[in-house]
């Protein structure tokens, strides 16, 4: 399947005017270590420009720019300082409980403080320089893991429908919140069972070492069991926020670049292929199904790592 139709790469394409503090600190959270001591800003100061260090060096405000949607860029790159726009867009839906951290993450994704937040903002957009290549993430915050009726459960199941991406969030010190990501991780693959969607299981709050209730283990277990790829995070610290979109990023592109390759080798092969080479493939399959258990033992190692399929 290609991901990267037009159909995906439709509106949703709001822009915001929030100036971007250094870092997201949600009033709640204690204080980031890395900051005790340091110098703060003067709030009085006018920021000339927006920045968010823990996320790239191409972050960039619109001052002139009234509407409502987040808007900004970052890159996996130090020097990148490119402010062109991507013909890659993509949404990524965030999942998860109550109470995980997924506006928490988003807010991080966005560069915008808690007090920052409009009412209603739910969606952000931001343009990632990784490994050298542009891409534009639309994240989506609006899920709502209540029991919905009518036009609230409509909207409820698009979420489901509309992604490129999905990160499915629970919190580490919430083991019930582990459980529905589980479910929800099931709900997705019923929903959009045809396709090879990229989906990470987030473990936030990780900071909170003390409260933890489900372990890095238990975490990586559910994440090879679903398929999907997994990795902890801390909103409040900013810890793994960025390797997390970033890792969205990738996985996009595997598949994208993936399903381009195979579909291009499929209809080659089509024209060429002779009795021979179709019961060989035939054997391949065969193979391949007795070496299910091989391929469970390769994904353990890998499911934490974005980088690779
Ligand atoms: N210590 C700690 N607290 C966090 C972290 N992420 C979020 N929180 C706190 O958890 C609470 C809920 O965070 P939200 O980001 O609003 O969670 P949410 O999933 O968007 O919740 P809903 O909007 O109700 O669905 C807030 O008080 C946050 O400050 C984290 O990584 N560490």
């Amino acid at each position: 399947m290609t991901l990267n139709t037009q159909r995906e790469k439709e509106p949703l394409r709001r822009r915001g005017s929030t100036p971007i503090p250094p870092l997201y600190q949600h009033p709640s959270w204690p204080q980031d270590p890395r900051t005790l001591g340091g110098a703060q800003p003067d709030p009085e100061q006018p920021r000339p420009q927006r920045s968010h260090p823990p996320l790239g060096q191409s972050a960039s405000y619109h001052p002139g720019d009234t509407s409502l949607h987040y808007r900004a860029q970052w890159s996996s790159e130090s020097d990148d300082d490119s402010q062109s726009d991507s013909d890659c867009v993509y949404r990524v839906v965030l999942l998860g409980d109550h109470g995980v951290g997924k506006t928490s993450l988003a807010g991080i994704f966005a560069g915008i403080t808690e007090k920052d937040e409009q009412p209603g903002e739910d969606t952000y957009e931001r343009t990632l320089t990784v490994d050298g290549e542009e891409t534009t993430l639309i994240v989506m915050d609006t899920w709502e893991n209540d029991k919905l009726e009518g036009e609230a459960a409509s909207s409820h199941n698009d979420c489901l429908k509309v992604g490129s991406a999905y990160v499915i969030v629970y919190s580490v010190t919430d083991r019930s919140s582990f459980d529905s990501a589980a479910e929800l991780r099931i709900t997705l693959r019923r929903t959009r069972q045809a396709e090879n969607l990229p989906i990470i299981l987030v473990g936030n709050k990780s900071d909170l070492v003390r409260s933890r209730e489900v372990t890095v283990e238990e975490g990586r277990a559910c994440a090879i069991v679903f398929d999907c790829k997994f990795i902890e995070t801390s909103a409040s610290l900013q810890h793994n926020v960025s390797e997390l979109f970033e890792g969205v990023v990738r996985q996009i592109r595997l598949r994208r670049d993936g399903s381009e390759a195979v579909q291009r080798r499929h209809s080659i092969y089509k024209r060429k292929e002779s009795v021979t080479q179709k019961a060989r493939r035939f054997l391949d399959r065969l193979v391949a199904r007795n070496n299910q258990r091989m391929a469970v033992k390769v994904r353990s190692k890998s499911c934490h790592d974005l980088a690779v399929l």
